[in-house]
Protein backbone atom coordinates (compact mmCIF):
# COMPACT_ATOMS: atom_id res chain seq x y z
CA UNK A 1 0.00 0.00 0.00
CA UNK A 2 1.21 3.38 -0.89
CA UNK A 3 2.00 6.35 1.92
CA UNK A 4 -0.61 8.39 3.34
CA UNK A 5 -0.07 11.44 1.31
CA UNK A 6 1.18 14.48 2.64
CA UNK A 7 -1.17 16.85 2.72
CA UNK A 8 0.00 20.72 2.00
CA UNK A 9 -1.65 23.73 1.87
CA UNK A 10 -0.32 26.45 -0.33
CA UNK A 11 -2.09 29.84 0.03
CA UNK A 12 -1.70 32.38 -2.58
CA UNK A 13 -1.70 29.36 -5.49
CA UNK A 14 -2.52 31.02 -8.70
CA UNK A 15 -0.20 33.86 -7.72
CA UNK A 16 3.27 34.03 -9.29
CA UNK A 17 5.06 32.38 -6.69
CA UNK A 18 2.45 29.48 -6.77
CA UNK A 19 3.17 29.17 -10.48
CA UNK A 20 6.28 27.63 -9.96
CA UNK A 21 6.06 25.90 -6.54
CA UNK A 22 3.02 23.90 -7.27
CA UNK A 23 5.15 22.17 -10.00
CA UNK A 24 7.86 21.78 -7.36
CA UNK A 25 5.61 20.01 -4.67
CA UNK A 26 3.64 18.04 -7.26
CA UNK A 27 6.68 16.69 -8.87
CA UNK A 28 7.80 15.09 -5.44
CA UNK A 29 10.52 17.80 -4.96
CA UNK A 30 9.42 18.56 -1.07
CA UNK A 31 8.80 14.39 -0.34
CA UNK A 32 11.21 12.92 -2.55
CA UNK A 33 8.63 11.76 -4.73
CA UNK A 34 6.51 10.33 -1.82
CA UNK A 35 2.54 10.94 -2.22
CA UNK A 36 1.79 15.04 -1.75
CA UNK A 37 -1.82 15.89 -1.48
CA UNK A 38 -2.13 19.69 -2.51
CA UNK A 39 -5.05 21.95 -1.24
CA UNK A 40 -4.94 25.59 -2.82
CA UNK A 41 -6.18 28.74 -1.47
CA UNK A 42 -7.34 31.94 -3.30
CA UNK A 43 -9.63 34.76 -2.72
CA UNK A 44 -12.45 34.42 -4.98
CA UNK A 45 -11.83 36.27 -7.76
CA UNK A 46 -8.79 34.52 -8.76
CA UNK A 47 -10.23 30.64 -8.19
CA UNK A 48 -10.92 30.53 -12.29
CA UNK A 49 -7.42 31.26 -12.45
CA UNK A 50 -6.20 28.35 -10.09
CA UNK A 51 -8.58 26.24 -11.91
CA UNK A 52 -6.70 26.75 -15.27
CA UNK A 53 -3.45 25.67 -13.37
CA UNK A 54 -4.74 22.82 -11.66
CA UNK A 55 -5.67 21.22 -15.47
CA UNK A 56 -1.62 22.13 -16.20
CA UNK A 57 -1.04 19.86 -13.07
CA UNK A 58 -3.08 17.19 -14.23
CA UNK A 59 -1.51 17.68 -17.68
CA UNK A 60 1.75 16.87 -15.98
CA UNK A 61 0.53 13.09 -14.53
CA UNK A 62 2.84 13.58 -12.15
CA UNK A 63 2.93 10.04 -10.06
CA UNK A 64 3.70 11.50 -6.35
CA UNK A 65 0.26 13.83 -6.96
CA UNK A 66 -1.69 12.03 -5.02
CA UNK A 67 -4.98 14.86 -4.97
CA UNK A 68 -5.93 18.47 -5.42
CA UNK A 69 -8.94 20.87 -3.62
CA UNK A 70 -9.22 24.25 -4.10
CA UNK A 71 -10.79 26.76 -2.88
CA UNK A 72 -11.02 30.44 -1.38
CA UNK A 73 -12.01 29.48 2.38
CA UNK A 74 -9.45 28.68 4.30
CA UNK A 75 -11.13 26.28 7.41
CA UNK A 76 -11.77 24.31 4.36
CA UNK A 77 -8.71 24.01 2.70
CA UNK A 78 -6.69 23.89 5.81
CA UNK A 79 -8.56 20.79 7.15
CA UNK A 80 -6.05 18.25 7.86
CA UNK A 81 -3.14 19.58 6.49
CA UNK A 82 0.27 18.77 7.93
CA UNK A 83 2.47 21.81 6.41
CA UNK A 84 1.03 24.92 4.92
CA UNK A 85 3.18 27.42 2.98
CA UNK A 86 1.41 30.89 3.05
CA UNK A 87 2.62 32.64 0.17
CA UNK A 88 -0.94 34.40 -0.44
CA UNK A 89 -0.04 37.79 -0.15
CA UNK A 90 0.42 41.29 -1.82
CA UNK A 91 3.86 41.60 -3.28
CA UNK A 92 5.71 44.61 -3.36
CA UNK A 93 6.52 47.19 -6.33
CA UNK A 94 9.04 49.09 -7.31
CA UNK A 95 10.14 51.75 -4.50
CA UNK A 96 8.38 50.19 -2.06
CA UNK A 97 10.12 48.53 1.30
CA UNK A 98 8.12 45.04 2.41
CA UNK A 99 7.00 46.68 6.00
CA UNK A 100 4.64 48.90 3.60
CA UNK A 101 2.72 45.81 2.92
CA UNK A 102 2.56 45.18 6.74
CA UNK A 103 -1.32 46.85 7.34
CA UNK A 104 -2.19 45.29 4.20
CA UNK A 105 -0.88 41.58 4.52
CA UNK A 106 -1.36 41.80 8.39
CA UNK A 107 -5.49 40.87 8.04
CA UNK A 108 -4.41 37.96 6.08
CA UNK A 109 -2.53 36.06 8.40
CA UNK A 110 -4.88 36.69 11.28
CA UNK A 111 -7.70 35.06 9.47
CA UNK A 112 -5.47 32.17 8.22
CA UNK A 113 -3.54 31.65 11.65
CA UNK A 114 -7.05 31.55 12.91
CA UNK A 115 -8.45 29.29 10.79
CA UNK A 116 -5.04 26.72 11.34
CA UNK A 117 -5.93 26.65 15.18
CA UNK A 118 -8.84 25.37 14.06
CA UNK A 119 -8.72 22.86 11.40
CA UNK A 120 -5.07 21.67 10.65
CA UNK A 121 -3.76 18.46 11.49
CA UNK A 122 -2.00 17.59 14.92
CA UNK A 123 1.63 17.88 13.60
CA UNK A 124 0.84 21.14 11.38
CA UNK A 125 4.28 23.04 10.50
CA UNK A 126 3.39 26.48 8.60
CA UNK A 127 6.10 28.54 6.47
CA UNK A 128 5.32 32.08 5.63
CA UNK A 129 6.81 33.80 2.22
CA UNK A 130 4.38 36.40 2.13
CA UNK A 131 5.71 39.00 3.05
CA UNK A 132 6.54 40.69 5.39
CA UNK A 133 7.45 37.29 6.07
CA UNK A 134 8.61 37.55 9.82
CA UNK A 135 5.89 39.60 11.44
CA UNK A 136 3.00 37.77 8.66
CA UNK A 137 4.75 34.67 11.34
CA UNK A 138 3.93 36.14 14.41
CA UNK A 139 0.37 37.62 13.19
CA UNK A 140 -0.28 33.99 12.36
CA UNK A 141 0.95 32.29 14.97
CA UNK A 142 -0.40 34.96 17.63
CA UNK A 143 -3.55 33.83 16.36
CA UNK A 144 -3.38 30.11 16.73
CA UNK A 145 -2.89 30.23 20.32
CA UNK A 146 -3.56 26.18 20.30
CA UNK A 147 -0.67 25.41 17.72
CA UNK A 148 2.89 26.10 19.69
CA UNK A 149 4.73 28.84 18.14
CA UNK A 150 7.59 26.49 17.10
CA UNK A 151 5.69 25.22 14.57
CA UNK A 152 5.58 28.73 12.46
CA UNK A 153 8.54 30.07 10.76
CA UNK A 154 8.86 32.49 7.98
CA UNK A 155 11.53 32.36 5.06
CA UNK A 156 14.84 33.42 4.88
CA UNK A 157 16.13 30.94 2.83
CA UNK A 158 16.07 32.54 -0.01
CA UNK A 159 18.56 34.99 1.76
CA UNK A 160 20.92 32.34 2.71
CA UNK A 161 20.82 31.02 -0.63
CA UNK A 162 21.88 34.21 -2.23
CA UNK A 163 24.33 34.98 -0.02
CA UNK A 164 26.04 31.34 -0.68
CA UNK A 165 25.88 31.49 -4.22
CA UNK A 166 27.09 35.46 -3.82
CA UNK A 167 30.38 34.08 -2.03
CA UNK A 168 30.99 30.58 -4.32
CA UNK A 169 30.88 33.62 -7.15
CA UNK A 170 33.64 35.60 -5.35
CA UNK A 171 35.52 32.82 -4.59
CA UNK A 172 35.05 30.59 -7.72
CA UNK A 173 34.15 27.75 -4.97
CA UNK A 174 30.90 25.37 -5.80
CA UNK A 175 28.21 26.38 -3.79
CA UNK A 176 28.19 22.75 -2.30
CA UNK A 177 31.48 24.03 -0.82
CA UNK A 178 29.83 26.93 1.13
CA UNK A 179 28.31 26.03 4.49
CA UNK A 180 27.66 27.72 7.74
CA UNK A 181 26.07 30.68 6.37
CA UNK A 182 23.48 32.49 8.22
CA UNK A 183 21.40 34.91 7.54
CA UNK A 184 20.58 36.92 10.64
CA UNK A 185 17.13 39.34 11.38
CA UNK A 186 14.54 40.65 9.41
CA UNK A 187 13.83 39.53 5.43
CA UNK A 188 13.97 42.74 4.81
CA UNK A 189 16.94 45.54 3.72
CA UNK A 190 18.10 45.34 7.53
CA UNK A 191 18.46 41.55 6.87
CA UNK A 192 22.47 40.44 8.20
CA UNK A 193 24.52 37.71 5.89
CA UNK A 194 27.10 36.60 7.91
CA UNK A 195 30.27 35.60 6.50
CA UNK A 196 32.38 35.33 9.88
CA UNK A 197 30.60 31.82 10.96
CA UNK A 198 30.15 30.84 6.99
CA UNK A 199 33.15 28.26 5.47
CA UNK A 200 34.64 27.87 2.02
CA UNK A 201 35.43 24.56 1.55
CA UNK A 202 35.73 23.89 5.36
CA UNK A 203 37.98 27.44 6.03
CA UNK A 204 36.53 30.56 7.29
CA UNK A 205 34.87 31.83 4.60
CA UNK A 206 36.04 35.82 5.76
CA UNK A 207 39.27 34.40 5.93
CA UNK A 208 39.15 33.35 2.67
CA UNK A 209 37.66 36.38 1.17
CA UNK A 210 40.12 38.59 3.59
CA UNK A 211 38.26 41.77 2.08
CA UNK A 212 36.31 44.17 4.44
CA UNK A 213 35.57 46.73 2.06
CA UNK A 214 33.93 43.78 -0.03
CA UNK A 215 32.14 42.16 2.82
CA UNK A 216 30.42 45.29 3.74
CA UNK A 217 30.31 47.78 0.44
CA UNK A 218 29.48 44.59 -2.02
CA UNK A 219 27.92 41.30 -0.57
CA UNK A 220 26.02 42.32 2.18
CA UNK A 221 23.95 45.28 0.27
CA UNK A 222 23.48 42.68 -2.48
CA UNK A 223 22.25 40.04 -0.96
CA UNK A 224 19.90 42.09 1.59
CA UNK A 225 19.24 44.34 -1.93
CA UNK A 226 18.83 41.21 -4.23
CA UNK A 227 15.10 41.72 -3.84
CA UNK A 228 14.65 44.95 -5.24
CA UNK A 229 17.03 44.57 -7.95
CA UNK A 230 15.06 41.84 -8.87
CA UNK A 231 11.67 43.69 -9.33
CA UNK A 232 13.78 46.32 -10.88
CA UNK A 233 14.83 43.95 -13.55
CA UNK A 234 11.90 41.94 -13.63
CA UNK A 235 9.06 44.69 -13.20
CA UNK A 236 7.88 41.74 -10.56
CA UNK A 237 9.14 40.22 -7.77
CA UNK A 238 11.36 37.23 -7.48
CA UNK A 239 8.59 34.14 -8.35
CA UNK A 240 11.00 30.87 -9.14
CA UNK A 241 13.91 31.19 -6.65
CA UNK A 242 11.35 32.14 -3.79
CA UNK A 243 9.75 28.71 -4.87
CA UNK A 244 12.44 27.03 -4.95
CA UNK A 245 13.61 28.59 -1.42
CA UNK A 246 10.30 27.47 0.10
CA UNK A 247 10.79 23.95 -1.11
CA UNK A 248 14.13 23.54 0.48
CA UNK A 249 12.89 25.40 3.67
CA UNK A 250 10.39 23.33 4.03
CA UNK A 251 12.03 19.82 3.03
CA UNK A 252 14.85 20.51 5.62
CA UNK A 253 12.56 21.70 8.29
CA UNK A 254 10.44 17.87 8.04
CA UNK A 255 13.18 15.45 6.99
CA UNK A 256 16.17 17.53 8.73
CA UNK A 257 19.08 19.75 7.31
CA UNK A 258 22.52 18.49 6.43
CA UNK A 259 24.76 16.70 9.38
CA UNK A 260 27.90 18.79 10.10
CA UNK A 261 26.29 21.97 8.83
CA UNK A 262 23.24 24.66 9.26
CA UNK A 263 20.32 26.61 7.39
CA UNK A 264 18.45 29.71 8.05
CA UNK A 265 15.61 30.32 9.16
CA UNK A 266 13.13 32.76 10.74
CA UNK A 267 11.67 31.52 13.94
CA UNK A 268 10.01 32.48 17.11
CA UNK A 269 13.42 33.78 19.65
CA UNK A 270 14.03 31.83 22.80
CA UNK A 271 16.22 35.16 23.89
CA UNK A 272 19.48 33.43 21.90
CA UNK A 273 22.07 35.96 20.73
CA UNK A 274 20.40 38.69 22.78
CA UNK A 275 17.24 38.70 20.31
CA UNK A 276 14.06 39.52 22.42
CA UNK A 277 11.78 36.69 23.10
CA UNK A 278 8.67 36.65 20.61
CA UNK A 279 10.34 37.70 18.19
CA UNK A 280 10.05 36.15 14.41
CA UNK A 281 13.83 36.39 13.94
CA UNK A 282 16.25 34.30 11.07
CA UNK A 283 18.73 32.49 12.97
CA UNK A 284 21.56 29.73 12.16
CA UNK A 285 19.47 26.86 12.83
CA UNK A 286 19.95 22.96 12.43
CA UNK A 287 16.65 20.61 12.41
CA UNK A 288 15.61 17.10 12.77
CA UNK A 289 12.01 15.33 12.74
CA UNK A 290 10.03 18.51 11.73
CA UNK A 291 11.48 20.69 15.08
CA UNK A 292 14.34 23.28 14.68
CA UNK A 293 17.10 24.30 17.42
CA UNK A 294 19.23 27.59 17.23
CA UNK A 295 22.77 26.94 17.04
CA UNK A 296 24.63 28.37 20.04
CA UNK A 297 27.68 29.29 21.29
CA UNK A 298 28.62 31.39 18.09
CA UNK A 299 30.67 34.32 18.89
CA UNK A 300 29.25 37.72 18.17
CA UNK A 301 31.94 40.27 17.09
CA UNK A 302 31.53 44.23 17.69
CA UNK A 303 30.62 44.71 13.72
CA UNK A 304 27.62 41.54 13.47
CA UNK A 305 26.22 42.58 17.15
CA UNK A 306 25.46 46.03 15.20
CA UNK A 307 24.36 44.96 12.51
CA UNK A 308 22.22 42.13 13.93
CA UNK A 309 20.46 44.51 16.71
CA UNK A 310 19.85 47.22 14.01
CA UNK A 311 17.58 44.59 11.99
CA UNK A 312 16.09 43.43 15.05
CA UNK A 313 15.03 46.83 16.26
CA UNK A 314 13.36 46.91 12.33
CA UNK A 315 11.25 43.87 13.98
CA UNK A 316 10.20 45.39 17.00
CA UNK A 317 8.91 48.46 15.25
CA UNK A 318 7.11 45.84 13.07
CA UNK A 319 5.97 44.24 16.35
CA UNK A 320 4.75 47.26 17.63
CA UNK A 321 2.85 48.66 14.32
CA UNK A 322 1.17 45.53 13.96
CA UNK A 323 0.32 45.60 17.72
CA UNK A 324 -1.06 48.81 17.25
CA UNK A 325 -3.05 47.66 14.49
CA UNK A 326 -5.14 44.91 16.84
CA UNK A 327 -3.18 42.14 14.79
CA UNK A 328 -1.40 40.61 17.74
N1 LIG B 1 10.03 35.62 1.85
C1 LIG B 1 10.55 35.70 0.64
O1 LIG B 1 11.73 35.38 0.43
C2 LIG B 1 9.74 36.17 -0.53
C3 LIG B 1 8.45 36.61 -0.35
N2 LIG B 1 7.71 37.04 -1.41
C4 LIG B 1 6.33 37.46 -1.11
O2 LIG B 1 5.43 36.42 -1.45
C5 LIG B 1 4.13 36.96 -1.66
C6 LIG B 1 3.50 36.40 -2.93
O3 LIG B 1 4.24 36.81 -4.04
P1 LIG B 1 3.73 36.54 -5.54
O4 LIG B 1 3.32 35.13 -5.71
O5 LIG B 1 4.76 37.11 -6.42
O6 LIG B 1 2.47 37.49 -5.55
P2 LIG B 1 1.21 37.43 -6.57
O7 LIG B 1 0.50 38.74 -6.44
O8 LIG B 1 1.63 36.97 -7.92
O9 LIG B 1 0.33 36.29 -5.92
C7 LIG B 1 -0.24 36.44 -4.66
C8 LIG B 1 -1.53 35.64 -4.70
O10 LIG B 1 -2.07 35.66 -3.39
C9 LIG B 1 -3.47 35.69 -3.53
N3 LIG B 1 -4.09 36.13 -2.29
C10 LIG B 1 -4.27 37.37 -1.83
N4 LIG B 1 -4.94 37.35 -0.67
C11 LIG B 1 -5.16 36.06 -0.37
C12 LIG B 1 -5.81 35.39 0.70
N5 LIG B 1 -6.37 36.07 1.70
N6 LIG B 1 -5.85 34.04 0.67
C13 LIG B 1 -5.32 33.34 -0.33
N7 LIG B 1 -4.69 33.92 -1.38
C14 LIG B 1 -4.62 35.26 -1.40
C15 LIG B 1 -3.71 36.63 -4.71
O11 LIG B 1 -4.99 36.45 -5.28
C16 LIG B 1 -2.58 36.22 -5.64
O12 LIG B 1 -2.98 35.23 -6.56
C17 LIG B 1 4.32 38.47 -1.68
O13 LIG B 1 3.98 39.01 -0.41
C18 LIG B 1 5.81 38.62 -1.93
O14 LIG B 1 6.31 39.86 -1.47
C19 LIG B 1 8.19 37.04 -2.67
C20 LIG B 1 9.48 36.60 -2.91
C21 LIG B 1 10.36 36.16 -1.86
O1 LIG C 1 11.78 41.75 -2.63
C1 LIG C 1 10.59 41.41 -2.59
O2 LIG C 1 9.65 42.16 -2.38
C2 LIG C 1 10.31 39.95 -2.78
C3 LIG C 1 11.17 39.25 -1.82
O3 LIG C 1 10.87 39.19 -0.63
C4 LIG C 1 12.51 38.85 -2.25
O4 LIG C 1 12.77 38.71 -3.47
O5 LIG C 1 13.35 38.64 -1.39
Amino acid sequence: MSPTPLKVAVTGAAGQIGYSLLFRLASGALTGGAPIELRLLEITPALKALEGVVMELDDCAFPSLAGVEIGDDPEKIFDGVNLALLVGARPRGPGMERGDLLSANGAIFTAQGKALNKVAADDVRIGVTGNPANTNALIAASNAPDIPKERFSALTRLDHNRAISQLAAKTGAAVTDITHMTIWGNHSATQYPDLFHAQVGGRNAAEVVNDQEWVESYFIPTVAKRGAAIIEARGSSSAASAASATIDAARDWLYGSAENDWVSMAVVSDGSYGVPEGLVSSFPVTTKDGDWSIVQGLEIDEFSRGRIDASVAELEDERNAVQELGLI
